[in-house]
């Protein structure tokens, strides 16, 4: 028989920038969001600015007003503005915010060079209506995007989105800082601009939405919404937090991730709430200002980037874990460190950390959580986030100007200076990291593994396995799933793809590959055997396991053989741990003394509804495949929980995917971990050499 070679004439699609209106609208959005940060930080300098003289406690109250009163209206407003997006010409809506976010910006340094009492004021009631306008633009603009790009190009559309929403703040900041800069030389030549600082960045932040606005103009592809769509209301943030909990405050896991993302969110919060009078107590203006709050953002795109990178070997729970206490201690030292060059590079590892654990606990919940409740559980998630922020940015600054400014004096000589700012960078540092060792206690899936002894062997590049007598040569891939999901098509696929690459190949399952194993597959399967206690179930299941890998597997590793192998402990996880309801804890144990602690190099885990997959069966159903579908989701939740936890050493595929198309995704990642694998273009041109398949 012959394998059809697989095709190589597949066209990549064209980048999502490769369609014009989008790349239009990208384009303003970029813009804006650069606007929206350089927005925050000139006038949080400003307020600073307008009460220098006016004392410590006053000036950090002015502070915490201006993130208040940018925060509010979305907790307030957020629904009913979500709605008119929906109803009204998403062209005409983002034309008229963008008109009017020009004005009212253009407005707070005209306003404050003409008059002279009232300043603060109207810099508040303008950010607020800039707000409130900005409430109408956003999900205009976001209801627009899947008009603008084709279906399969959405997800990539939406990446680049992220982008721009974050990437663009530490621009902002560098920006800011080098305008600041440039605002003082100004003021030289043009005597306006003098004693004026921030007025240029609020010119440049004004222009910034008049640009989106001639482009928002031009693009007429933004359609308005059919007039026979029906109208969703969302519904408000706070009835968000209060369902999303109900589901999600049930599931430890997910609480664990929830409480650590949360905890990132406000210690990255609190530096951003109290830079500007923390900088201004260390001598620094508005530059300086600029710099710690670009700091937080580079560190945090820098994390989100390469922090899973690092530490591959090192548990995702663990990760995550730890870069929260680490965040939680370097915010505690910003707190004490008197040093602004020091601050702003500590300021960089405490962005990485949180970045590190956003992403970590963002991808961990997309794997972990079901279909149907992902989407809800990310609202959950951001709109805590949201108010979190909002209350740590409002709280931040104001506690800190109650706090006050304290002098450590030794006979009458000042030698140190704690103050309001140092305050809640410690008590908001201590509390990240309490909350670290909360979400790691929680989520630890290596409970039993010294936690130093697993980080030094990852920083090593090692993954720390206990008890492993002798190292094997061979490679070990098991495929796991739920009833009918497609493992053993798969894994007898895979066995012929590498017996076709010349390796000698072991393919195997649980429970029955032995002789002893094949009764105990009997006594386990047969429906006959109804009453069997849970705990009786996972001893059979892992004494079937003890015998195979001693007898079958061990032996073929030595040999340097390749085995694939139909189940393995990752069923015995999710089966009798998630499915029977036993300790997860315990069943990990027993089979760890069971399998003397021999981990897969690779697991691929068919993921197909079990909806789907216990249709596919034929014959009479085993004792565990007539178990009630609410079991099998458990199963299924379960196995996507320990793919989540160690992404490096798994391969999620759609079990829903044509035999040939997932075959071909578990070539490509086997293929990347082989001794000597065949290049994919040589495969291609020697797959119509006949070769015996079976
Ligand atoms: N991707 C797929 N799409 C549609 N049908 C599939 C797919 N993969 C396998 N099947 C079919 O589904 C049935 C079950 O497949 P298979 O035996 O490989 O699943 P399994 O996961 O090993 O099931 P179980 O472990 O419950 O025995 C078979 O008839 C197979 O041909
Ligand atoms: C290894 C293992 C298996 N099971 C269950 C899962 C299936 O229902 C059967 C195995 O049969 P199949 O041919 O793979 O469908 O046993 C389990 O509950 N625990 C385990 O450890």
């Amino acid at each position: 028989m012959t394998t059809p070679g697989p095709s190589t004439a597949r066209r990549k699609p064209p980048h999502v920038l490769a369609h014009t209106p989008f790349r239009k609208l990208w384009t303003a959005m970029s813009v804006c969001s650069l606007g929206d940060w350089l927005n925050i930080i000139a006038l949080t300098a400003l307020a600073g600015n307008l009460t220098a003289g006016q004392g410590y406690t006053t000036q950090s109250l002015a502070i915490g007003g201006v993130f208040v009163a940018k925060m509010l209206p979305a907790v307030l407003l957020g629904p009913v503005a979500g709605a008119f997006a929906d109803r009204f010409d998403r062209r005409l809506t983002m034309f008229t915010c963008d008109l009017l976010r020009f004005a009212l910006i253009l407005s707070i340094p005209l306003v404050l060079s003409l008059t002279s009492v009232g300043n603060y004021q109207w810099v508040i009631i303008a950010t607020l209506l800039v707000e409130c306008v900005n409430l109408f633009w956003v999900p205009a603009k976001d209801a627009t995007v899947p008009n603008l790009v084709p279906k399969d190009r959405l997800e990539s559309a939406n990446q680049l989105n992220l982008l721009v929403t974050y990437g663009t703040a530490p621009v902002a900041a560098l920006l800011f800082a080098v305008l600041s800069v440039a605002d003082d030389a100004l003021g030289r030549f043009i005597p306006y601009f003098s004693g004026r600082d921030t007025y240029l960045a609020l010119f440049i932040n004004a222009v910034a939405y008049l640009v989106s606005a001639v482009i928002v103009f031009t693009l007429k592809e933004i359609r308005r919404v059919p007039s026979g769509d029906i109208v969703i209301s969302t519904p408000s943030v706070l009835r968000q937090i209060v369902e999303g909990w109900r589901f999600v405050g049930g599931n430890r896991a997910i609480r664990g991730l929830i409480i650590g993302m949360l905890g990132a969110f406000a210690a990255g919060g609190a530096v951003v709430g109290v830079a500007k009078i923390y900088v201004g107590a260390l001598g620094g203006g508005d530059a300086a200002y600029g710099v710690v709050f670009g700091a937080v953002f580079l560190g945090m795109a820098g994390g989100m980037f390469f922090g899973p990178r690092l530490l591959r070997e090192l548990s995702r729970p663990r990760l995550f874990g730890l870069s929260i206490i680490v965040a939680g201690l370097v915010l505690a030292a910003v707190a004490v460190v008197h040093n602004l060059v020091i601050v702003v590079m500590l300021t960089v590892v405490l962005g990485a950390c949180a970045g590190t654990a956003w992403i970590i606990g963002y991808t961990m919940i997309g794997l972990d959580v079901e279909d149907g409740l992902r989407g809800r559980t990310f609202s959950f998630l951001q709109s805590l986030a949201r108010v979190t922020l909002l209350l740590v940015v409002a709280v931040a600054p104001t506690l800190a100007g109650l706090f006050g400014r304290h002098l450590v004096r030794v006979r009458g000589e000042t030698v140190y200076q704690f103050d309001g700012s140092n305050l809640v960078l410690l008590v908001g540092g201590l509390l990240a990291t309490v909350v670290g060792f909360l979400a790691l206690r929680q989520m630890d899936d290596r409970r039993g593994v010294p936690i130093l002894t697993d980080l030094l062997a990852a920083v090593r590049g090692e993954r720390f396995v206990p008890e492993v007598a002798e190292q094997p040569r061979g490679m070990f891939i098991a495929f796991e799933g739920g009833e009918g999901s497609g493992k053993t098509t798969q894994s007898r696929l895979l066995a012929i793809w590498l017996r076709d690459q010349g390796y000698d190949v072991v393919q195997t399952r649980e429970p029955g590959s032995t002789k002893v194993g094949m009764r105990l597959r009997a006594i386990l399967l047969d429906a006959v055997h109804q009453g069997l206690s849970a705990r009786s179930e996972a001893l059979l299941y892992a004494a079937d396991r003890a015998e195979h890998v001693e007898k079958v597997i061990r032996p073929a590793l030595h040999r340097g053989s390749m085995v694939v192998c139909d189940r393995y402990v990752d069923s015995s996880l999710a089966y009798q741990g998630a499915g029977r309801s036993l300790k997860k804890e315990d069943v990990a144990k027993v089979n760890e003394w069971a399998t003397g602690g021999l981990v897969p190099d690779l697991t691929v885990l068919i993921d197909t509804p079990p909806s789907i997959g216990l249709t596919r069966l034929g014959g009479a159903a085993d004792r565990i495949e007539s178990e009630p579908l609410e079991f099998h989701e458990r199963v299924r939740r379960e196995f996507r929980a320990l793919a989540a936890a160690h992404p490096d050493r798994y391969l999620v595929v759609d079990g829903t995917l044509d035999q040939r198309v997932i075959s071909e995704i578990v070539h490509d990642r086997v293929r990347e971990i082989l001794p000597d694998p065949v290049p994919r273009e040589a495969e291609d041109a020697t797959s119509t050499i006949p070769v015996i398949h079976d």
